[in-house]
């Protein structure tokens, strides 16, 4: 699958941009803040009917006008579908399909398989364990649609089972068998969410793990653990044994939504033992293995977009990392970069077809092709 064209309105700063792609490696290079990022996130919305970094589709209009407009054709399985996304001040934001609108957006998702790589990543490794699940959860949605379903569920039911535990703390009582019915649909939509997720990381760990071997240094042994309570005991007697636990907190202390997928280097912690380069390559790894899963998954290849991926990595592991995307295992490729000596020198002598634009302010230009 490959992205043949785009076409910008007023989109955060780009006043308009028309641009056409190869189905190879596209870069973007320019000075800070001139919008490369900018371009990549428009490429996102359309396959995620939303922006990857600012959720309030208001603020991605360009300041001072009334709306954007974001298109782009794509070629899937040999054929053209034109995608359309705009957004008008006080209107709902309209998401279309060869001219068709989509009732809900969740039909499109996964419609345009994509991966982004980018320096916000860094909160998968200094944040709490929810950005970790949600990471997770979101490469299960992708393949498996009961996956979602049951994550909704399952959620619904700890905020109930919480209002309950908060209630009857308030009141100074126990009031066991609506706790059971509570219990029950935890364990009827936690047990199978549990097995997802183990089933997924049994398989997604060994190609992660071989990617950081590619771009990193293979005597710096790293690993991903998924922790859960679950692997204890059974949900079932997790949840008795925490009853009286969870009459004190007054809400749920135990189940999937307590999961978590620890990060290691050398058996420590990455977030306090590790590098800035060693958990770049960390994260990168963490995407290429996603990009990998998904593609295997869906067969399609996913659109690979790579913001900023360069900085604080060494010689090695640049060139490691760029031996990597050119060769034909990835689709097409987006690549953004300050550095535009950098990206030509990197992709001199590659065989995969190229585009190099130069983003400024008020326009792109194309200046290599191979
Ligand atoms: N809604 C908006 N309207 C106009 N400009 C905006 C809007 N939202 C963001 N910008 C501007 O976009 C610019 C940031 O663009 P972007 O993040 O794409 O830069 P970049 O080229 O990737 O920079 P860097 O090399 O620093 O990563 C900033 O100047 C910011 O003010």
């Amino acid at each position: 699958m490959h992205l043949k064209n785009l076409h910008l309105v007023h989109f955060k700063n780009r006043d308009q941009a028309d641009l056409e792609f190869v189905d190879g490696i596209n870069c973007f290079v320019g000075n800070n803040g001139v919008g490369k990022t900018n371009l990549l996130d428009s490429i996102y919305y359309l396959a995620f009917c939303k922006s990857f970094f600012n959720p309030i589709d208001s603020q991605n209009i360009q300041y001072d006008e009334g709306f954007f407009v974001i298109e782009g054709t794509f070629d899937r399985n040999e054929k053209d579908e034109k995608i359309y996304c705009g957004f008008k001040k006080g209107d709902k934001k309209q998401f279309k399909r060869n001219k068709k609108n989509y009732d809900r957006f969740s039909d499109h998702i996964g419609f345009l398989p994509l991966v982004m790589v980018s320096p916000a990543d860094t909160e998968l490794v200094y944040d709490g364990s929810e950005v970790r699940r949600k990471f997770v959860d979101g490469v299960i949605s992708q393949f498996n649609s009961s996956y979602l379903d049951n994550l909704l569920k399952y959620n619904k039911a700890v905020s109930q089972r919480n209002a309950l535990l908060k209630k009857m703390g308030e009141e100074q009582r126990w009031d066991a068998s609506s706790v059971e019915v509570w219990n029950m649909q935890l364990l009827q939509y936690g047990q199978p969410i549990y097995e997802a997720r183990r089933e997924f990381l049994d398989e997604f760990i060994p190609i992660f793990q071989q990617y950081y071997n590619l771009i990193g240094n293979e005597s710096e042994e790293v690993s991903l653990v998924y922790k859960s309570r679950l692997h204890e005991a059974s949900f079932e007697d997790l949840l008795q044994q925490s009853e009286p636990k969870d009459a004190r907190a007054q809400y749920t202390t135990v189940g999937v939504h307590k999961d978590d997928l620890k990060f290691e280097i050398k058996g420590h912690p990455l977030k306090k033992f590790g590098s800035q380069g060693q958990q770049k390559s960390f994260l990168i790894a963490l995407k290429l293995a996603q990009f990998d899963f998904m593609k295997m998954k869906k067969g399609i290849k996913p659109l690979l977009l790579l913001d900023d991926i360069f900085d604080k990595l060494d010689k090695n592991r640049v060139k490691a990392l760029m031996s990597l995307v050119s060769e034909h295992h990835f689709g097409q490729v987006f690549v953004t970069d300050a550095n535009k000596t950098r990206i030509q020198e990197l992709f001199e002598d590659i065989d995969t077809a190229l585009r190099i634009f130069e983003v400024q302010p008020n326009e792109t230009k194309l200046i290599t092709e191979k």
